[in-house]
């Protein structure tokens, strides 16, 4: 296509909204207007579904559940008053609470003031609060916000090694939906010791974001923690940003969550029109369909050129890989779908992998996110007439069009600034893009199955180092891994129990591993 036609073609397709002031370009993904005629039932269908799904059925089937995360940022729409006044309220109870901590009527027992927060979560419960902090608090936050989102216990000791002359004024926020899974308790359970190390009396920090009954929120119950907000069993963790899991976190930051939920739903508005090309996640949905032929063949690269964004391919990575990512589809057929998605941010890329996406591997689909002003004040002229916002403005373009001429397909999100309402924006437009492209690949993009396998995995390898070290304890003199296997009746699991030990060797904690390392066969293993 020559460059008048090109012109012409981002013309025809680019979408405009005019209150957040967004533009979404799908020009550059190479579709025709057969292809968009030949999709018209399937989104039909999507359409239909996402309406059922707002008013309120089972759109989660497989754990027989509503999905409401849009319902968040327009209480209204929720299926039943009793939701809707209980959605209101917590908003209402968690600005009460930020503005009570930022002002210092709620304050730790020893300090004037809480200075910092510790936010123990993993997944949904982690990767939306991180993305907003980065992208919207302000320089200086009314107070610091520290994660601690893995089991690492080194990554945990960081984390409490550099608040350790702060902690008296740290508050510490627990944030996990179902209340179980074991990495926040995991941490939870570290950070509470280390505030004891202190002499501080956890609870007085401790707010916990979770179902109600949950075992997280009958312990912060129990236990008189300062604070307890609810998670909803229809919200999904991926699409929780919205919940009191994002909305804790980012008002405590001194954030405007009213206009990050606002952004939300002047989005949630423009993608219900059932038309896809007046409708920016069909559109998105659209571009993924073709660009992946609708089994996810492409990778989805997310390109923010904006250093404040730099996480949105993280938190878009959950949102996209565990809601589409399904061995099979809603009529039990095996699909294997799913659409992988990495990035970081431009132009910094330009310098790493994007050698690869120019001339490599053509696996993916490029997706820019520009955003149109550069600074907040007037920008130094690095060449006459010319700033680092005309270069990072160039850097995006150029290799839009040199991706392009290579046969490497790309989107452009632009958006006209960074802030809580665009922000809101782009995760709503990502969310229901989802949504749709869920719909057209007939996938339940609620569920998430797959996790469950290897959670259970970890918890059977757990199982098998108890009952290996009980074994190993009563054991007089050093035993070949073969013989320990089969006294732990898991002869099967000499793998598992070698790599089980090793690991327990090399923290020195009472086993001891001899022989040659190299061959794991010929090792012996006692307790010390
Ligand atoms: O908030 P929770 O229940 O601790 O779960 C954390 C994460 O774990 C998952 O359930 C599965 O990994 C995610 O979907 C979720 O975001």
């Amino acid at each position: 296509m020559d460059a008048r036609a090109l012109w012409q073609r981002y013309q025809n397709w680019l979408y405009f909204h005019e209150g957040l002031g967004l533009y979404l370009d799908i020009s550059r993904i190479r579709f025709d207007d057969a292809f968009v005629d030949s999709l018209r039932p399937k989104f039909d269908k999507a359409f239909a579904d996402m309406a059922q799904l707002e008013k309120g059925a089972i759109a989660n089937p497989d754990e027989n559940r509503m999905v409401g995360h849009y319902w968040l940022r327009n209480p209204d729409l929720a299926p039943t008053p009793e939701l809707t006044q209980e959605i209101v309220q917590t908003l209402e109870q968690i600005e009460a609470f930020a503005e009570k901590v930022q002002t210092g009527a709620i304050h730790p027992p020893r300090a004037s003031r809480f200075t910092d927060i510790i936010s123990i979560g993993i997944g949904g419960s982690a990767l939306g609060p991180q993305f907003v902090a980065e992208a919207l608090a302000p320089d200086f936050p009314p107070l610091k916000l520290h994660f601690i989102d893995n089991n690492d216990p080194a990554g945990i000791d960081r984390v409490i090694n550099h608040l350790r002359n702060s902690l008296a004024s740290t508050l510490v926020l627990v944030i996990s939906k179902s209340g179980g899974t074991p990495e926040p308790r995991n941490g939870m359970i570290e950070v509470k010791k280390a505030y004891a190390g202190h002499n501080l009396e956890f609870a007085q920090y401790a707010v916990a974001i979770t179902s109600v009954d949950s075992n997280l929120d009958k312990l912060a119950k129990d236990e008189g923690w300062l604070a307890r907000f609810p998670m909803y069993d229809w919200v999904g963790g991926r699409t929780s940003e919205m919940s009191a899991v994002g909305l804790v976190p980012a008002a405590l930051q001194g954030i405007d969550v009213r206009a990050m939920l606002d952004g939300a739903k002047e989005m949630d508005d423009a993608t219900r029109v059932s038309d896809v090309k007046n409708n920016p996640a069909a559109l998105l949905a659209l571009s993924w369909y073709f660009a992946g032929n609708g089994k996810g063949e492409k990778d989805m690269v997310v390109l923010p050129y904006k250093d404040s964004l730099f996480l949105f391919s993280r938190y878009l990575q959950q949102l996209v890989m565990e809601s589409l990512g399904k061995e099979k589809d809603l009529d039990g057929n095996v699909v294997h779908q799913g659409i992988a998605v990495y990035g970081n941010k431009g132009s910094t890329d330009q310098h790493a992998y994007v050698q690869q996406l120019r001339e490599g591997v053509a696996n993916f689909f490029a997706t820019f996110i520009e955003v149109l002003e550069d600074r907040q004040g007037p920008s130094t002229e690095i060449d006459p007439g010319v700033t680092s916002g005309d270069y990072l403005s160039g850097f995006l373009q150029g290799t839009r069009q040199a991706l392009y001429e290579n046969h490497r397909d790309s989107i452009t999100v632009t958006i006209p600034q960074v802030n809580p309402r665009t922000v809101g924006a782009l995760i709503a437009l990502y969310e229901r893009a989802v949504g749709l492209y869920a719909s057209l690949v007939n996938v339940n993009a609620y569920h998430q199955p797959g996790v469950e396998a290897g959670k259970k995995a970890a918890a059977s390898i757990l199982d098998l180092q108890t009952r290996v070290l009980a074994v190993l304890q009563k054991e007089k003199a050093p035993i070949s891994l073969d013989e320990l296997a089969k006294k732990a009746g898991a002869s099967e699991q000499v793998e598992a129990i070698y790599k089980i030990l090793r690991h327990i060797h090399a923290n020195q904690r009472g086993v001891v591993l001899q022989g040659d390392l190299q061959k794991p066969d010929s090792l012996t293993v006692s307790a010390s």
